[in-house]
């Protein structure tokens, strides 16, 4: 049996990765389950996320994993479904901010996919283009999250970055 096939999203805020990411996935299973790792703590998060919800139909259903994600790929992983993972870079977030060990936990996420046995579709920012950031925790962050990117980069079969909309494949085939 050959291994389903990872899919890393890559793109700055309102880049259209997202959209891009679900069209992946739908195009790969029928049914697909959304991991979430964003969580609604004011009305304009409330807002994004009932449009992205409103995107999704019946195919999908959803799961929020703002912090376990290694396990909510373990869990909801099954050989006739798609994982979206939408998005690391606020799971990475909620990471540093919980003070977690974020080598372990990239690790875990990585061993996760590995044995995933459904294909998986993971949506990260890309946050390094800009000035470097005035304060130690911006930059730590930063830089964790590069570092994360690189290293999913790696183990996935494709890699893709989406600017204005327009995905570009960067690594992987078509
Ligand atoms: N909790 C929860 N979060 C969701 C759900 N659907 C989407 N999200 C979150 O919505 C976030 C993305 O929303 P946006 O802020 O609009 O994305 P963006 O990065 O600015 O835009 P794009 O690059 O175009 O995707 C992701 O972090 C998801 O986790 C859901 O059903 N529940």
């Amino acid at each position: 049996m050959t291994k389903p096939r990872t899919i890393l999203v890559l793109g700055g805020a309102r880049s259209g990765k997202s959209r891009h990411a679900q069209a992946l996935a739908e195009a790969m299973t029928p049914e697909g389950c959304f991991i979430a790792t964003a969580q609604a703590w004011d009305d304009e998060m409330r807002d994004r996320i009932a449009r992205h919800q409103a995107d999704r139909d019946e195919r999908w259903t959803t799961v929020e994993a703002p912090l376990a994600l290694a396990d909510a790929i373990a869990e909801h992983s099954r050989s006739d479904r798609v994982l979206l993972v939408d998005c690391l870079t606020l799971w990475l977030t909620n990471m540093l901010l919980g003070e977690a060990d974020l080598a372990a936990a990239g690790d875990a996420l990585v061993a996760a996919l590995e044995d995933a046995p459904c294909p998986v579709v993971l949506v990260s920012n890309e946050v390094g283009f800009g000035i470097v950031p005035d304060n130690a925790l911006a930059r730590r962050f930063r830089d964790a999250q590069g570092t994360l990117n690189q290293r999913l980069a790696r183990v996935c079969d494709a890699t893709d970055l989406v600017v204005a909309g327009l995905p570009l494949r960067l690594s992987g085939e078509k």
